[in-house]
């Protein structure tokens, strides 16, 4: 491999702090950190000491620290300064760092670097990066598996048992003049089936991750002056939305992240449905319509006292939405407030009055409780994924039910195909498995004979 550059960053957040460090990765890492330093850097011990510039006057004074390859975060020679957390200082160093043959990292390139150097897969990278956005502990929690590799070693365990099918099936077509029976093929559609019901089970915990990384994702829908505005200011706990008692008020999509008990929602307010208004307001509820394509949950609201009162444009609106929870909003203006059970179809039903507050303890324990399933439960072992891992493991299910139905056909080219097919897809995920392994592995463990 060509002789990589070395890279610099401060990679502490923006701002002021109480530290602040700049970081470098490369070959050129050590000698930058000891002409900065002044002295010779041990591996692994922090050096107390004056960071200079090129004139040898003080930037200021901190800890050092070299960490030589490969036995570092990105398996170069790393060095750290760590100074005060004056970004004035940090740009300084960094820019110092530059001066002596340092260049500014992309973003993201330390964790690229890691992967380059096998220190990281693909997914234990990304995993990196959703760690440091995590919403919330929960969400950090499951990166935090993913970093481990949690994700990673299942995907490599469905990779593994794939390899051991194409295997099967390559030496089958060597002895194509015989029926499939004959060469073991029992065996081998119990393989495949094995193998697409452990795919299956690492989708379905993909999938959750997926949500997990991303948090719940609500809208709030529902007639115009339902209270929706209202109720995103009251979960906000500030007045986000103009809320007036006019009809057609909200136009726009208005979004807002909540933290109900520690775990993060995304909430979007929409403009009211109805037939008609004018060419804004029809434009904002083509957004509202829009924005439902990507909800996990629809919070419709609707006035208490009349309740029937556009629901059949709500209807309409939140088929495929996978959660609906029903506010009946302004039970303040009802003589006779009457619970609401929940229905058959699995859905929420709830009398609230944002205006009193009554009610909104129990859609907060709802939101809660319909957050934290979204996820599946943290400490059972949950990781987080992504939109392109879930995307992966279903074409790889795609293509092993493809194999799976040419095999029962005998036809065992295009099994084989569909098969390494599937195997890049796993691979995609990881960015380690590669299917072209398949013949070295193939001659490695069969003697064909020939
Ligand atoms: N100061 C500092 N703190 C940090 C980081 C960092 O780069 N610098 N990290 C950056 O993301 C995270 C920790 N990640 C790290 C991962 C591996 C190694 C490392 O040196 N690994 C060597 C030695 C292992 C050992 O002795 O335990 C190795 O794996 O060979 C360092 C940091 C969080 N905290
Ligand atoms: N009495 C009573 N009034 C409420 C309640 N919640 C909201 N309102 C009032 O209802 C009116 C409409 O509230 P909004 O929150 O603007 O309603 P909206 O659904 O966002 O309306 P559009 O944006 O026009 O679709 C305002 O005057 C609110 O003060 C409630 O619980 N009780
Ligand atoms: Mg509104």
């Amino acid at each position: 491999m060509a002789q990589r550059d070395t890279i610099a960053a401060i990679a502490t957040a923006p701002g002021a702090g109480g530290v602040g460090i700049v970081r470098l990765s490369g070959p050129r890492a050590r000698a930058i950190g000891e002409a900065i330093t002044a002295r010779a850097l041990t591996p692994r011990h922090a050096h107390h000491a004056r960071f200079r510039d090129e004139r040898g006057d003080t930037l200021d004074d901190g800890i050092a620290l070299y960490f030589a390859a490969p036995a570092s975060y990105t398996g170069e020679d790393v060095v750290e300064l760590q100074a005060h957390g004056s970004p004035a200082v940090l740009h300084e160093l960094l820019a110092r760092c530059c001066t002596l043959g340092a260049r500014h990292a992309r973003p993201g390139e330390f964790s690229e670097r890691a992967f380059l150097e096998g220190r990281l897969d693909l997914a234990q990278a990304e995993a990196v990066a959703d760690l440091i956005a995590a919403g919330d502990a929960r969400a950090a929690r499951a990166a935090r598996r993913a970093l481990d590799g949690e994700f990673s070693r299942r995907v490599e365990a469905l990779a593994e048992s794939l390899m051991a099918i194409r295997i099967h099936v390559e030496a089958a077509i060597d002895f194509a003049d015989e029926p499939l029976d004959t060469l073991g093929g029992a065996a081998l559609r119990a393989r495949c089936e094995a193998l697409a019901s452990a795919l299956d089970d690492l989708l379905a915990a993909a999938e959750r991750g997926r949500r997990l990384r991303d948090g719940l994702h609500a809208v709030i829908i529902g007639p115009p002056n339902a209270g929706k505005s209202s109720l995103l200011n009251a979960l906000a706990g500030s007045e986000r939305a103009i809320v007036t008692d006019i009809a057609g008020t909200t136009r726009d999509l208005l979004h807002e992240v909540v933290r109900i008990d520690g775990v993060e929602l995304g909430l979007v307010d929409t403009a009211g449905l109805r037939e008609g208004g004018d060419a804004i307001e029809r434009e904002g509820m083509r957004r509202a319509h829009g924005e439902l394509q990507r909800a996990d949950l629809a919070i419709v609201v609707l006035d208490a006292r009349d309740p029937q009162d556009g629901r059949s444009a709500v209807a309409d609106a939140i088929v495929g939405v996978p959660r609906r929870l029903w506010l009946h909003n302004k039970a303040d203006l009802l003589d006779v407030v009457a619970a609401l059970p929940d229905d058959t179809a699995g859905d929420r039903h709830l009398s609230i009055s944002v205006r009193t507050g009554a009610g909104l303890d129990a859609l907060h324990a709802c939101l809660r409780q319909l957050a934290s399933a979204e996820g599946g439960d943290a400490v059972d072992g949950a990781f987080t994924a992504r939109a392109r891992h879930v995307d992966a493991l279903r074409r790889a299910g795609d293509e092993l039910a493809q194999a799976r139905a040419q095999l029962d056909h005998e036809a065992l080219d295009l099994a084989a195909e569909a098969l390494r097919v599937a195997h890049d897809a796993l691979g995609e995920i990881t960015g380690r498995v590669r299917a072209d392994d398949l013949l070295g592995r193939i001659f490695s463990s069969f003697c064909i004979g020939k």
